[in-house]
């Protein structure tokens, strides 16, 4: 596969991790990047991004090969498909627009040509491409890099870019040797600058559960406390009473519900991976602290639901998804998108 020819890739979602990603395929030459943005588009367009990187050292005003603000529409300005369809953003399917409405503009339901590739956090995230665009191919992509972007355009990658990319089952399709064909070239044409380790992975139900015993857990129990990964691990009883709970919950369902093995070591892996001191946000805690909706559905309902159809006792998880629940209504309300009674005078 080393011939290919430069692919169109069209990265929806330029935040901490799609800028990331469209800096690695530019990188190397072998992809012609066409980014979307959304409330970082007139920084960008104008003075391009300002990256701090680990993987790729201090860019000032780096674009790709395009930026716009709009998913492109095929039909309405006359596009040839992509190659690739990179989904980048946030995964927050309570609220509108889903990621499938989000984008269909550039991609019909009927397609055979584009790959679609998620680069998103959770379980059962390609289930509604399985409905609406029975033919495509979904790949998954399992990021473990750890990357922020503190304010509009200026990007902070301080954990090496790891990538897994795998193709998610589809009964639609005729064959798996093909989408796994797919999947290894993305990871070449990803790979080819050479300042990311991203290799293709072909148990991608292993690769979702792995990272939810700290997605799942780590990523509400800081949100919802205020605390990072380090102060987590420093504050009084939270691994004992919380962590440690909700991540056995999650080893569990995964070996219940889907039949992966995680090994008992897991646990305490995912607690010690970010070096404490580092004092390392989860997206979800840095989604809160910016007053944005988090990706709790994805993260921690999908396992939950799927853990307790098993028959998987969890308790710890059930009472974070309630909470988190709550948190998402209180952004509801701040943005306006729930209305309550006037509040009253005693008596009134
Ligand atoms: N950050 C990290 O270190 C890691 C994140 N992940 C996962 O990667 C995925 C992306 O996360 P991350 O990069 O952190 O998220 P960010 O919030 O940093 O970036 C998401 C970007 O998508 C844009 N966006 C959202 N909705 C739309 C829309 N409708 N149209 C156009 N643009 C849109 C946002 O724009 P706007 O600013 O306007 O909201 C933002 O620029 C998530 O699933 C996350 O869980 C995985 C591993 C690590
Ligand atoms: C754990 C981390 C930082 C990626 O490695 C992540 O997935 C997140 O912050 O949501």
């Amino acid at each position: 596969m080393s011939n290919i020819k430069k692919k169109s890739v069209l990265v929806i979602g330029g935040g901490s991790v799609g800028t990331i990603a469209a800096l690695n395929l530019q990188a190397g030459g072998l992809a012609s990047v066409t980014l979307v943005l959304r409330s970082n588009y007139n920084v960008v367009n104008d003075n391009g991004f300002d990256i701090e990187s680990c993987d790729h050292g201090i860019l000032k005003g780096w674009k790709p090969s395009v930026v716009r603000n709009t998913v492109p529409n095929l039909v309405e300005e006359n596009l040839e498909p992509y190659d690739y369809i990179l989904l980048s953003t946030k995964n927050i399917p309570d609220i509108p627009p889903t990621i499938v409405d989000l984008v269909k503009p550039a991609l019909p339901s009927t397609n055979t040509h584009t790959t679609l590739v998620l680069i998103q956090n959770g379980l059962n995230i390609e289930k509604p491409f399985l409905q609406s665009h029975p033919k495509t191919v979904v790949l998954s992509g399992v990021s473990l890099i750890g990357s922020a972007e503190p304010s509009p355009g200026k990007i902070v990658q301080d954990d090496r870019d790891r990538l897994l990319i795998g193709a998610f089952a589809n009964s639609n399709l005729d064959t798996t040797a093909a989408t796994e064909d797919l999947a290894r070239e993305f990871v070449e044409i990803y790979a080819k600058g050479g300042k990311t380790d991203c290799v293709f992975s072909p148990n991608v139900l292993h690769d979702r559960w792995r990272k939810l015993v700290y997605n799942a857990c780590l990523n509400p129990i800081c949100a919802i406390t205020g605390l990072d990964t380090g102060r987590i691990r420093l504050a009084d009883g939270a691994l004992a009473g919380l962590v440690r709970p909700a991540m056995l919950e999650i080893v569990e369902a995964a070996k219940k519900s889907a039949g992966v093995q995680l090994g008992d070591d897991v646990v305490d892996f995912m607690i010690e991976v970010d070096e404490l001191q580092l004092y390392l946000s989860p997206s979800m805690l840095a989604d809160v602290r910016k007053g944005n909706f988090i990706e709790f559905e994805n993260l921690l309902g999908e396992p939950l639901r799927e853990g307790q159809k098993a028959g998987v006792a969890m308790p710890t998880l059930q009472v974070l998804y309630n909470i988190a629940k709550a948190v998402q209504w209180r952004t509801k309300e701040q943005r306006g998108l729930v209305q309550i009674p006037p509040k009253k005078k005693k008596g009134e």
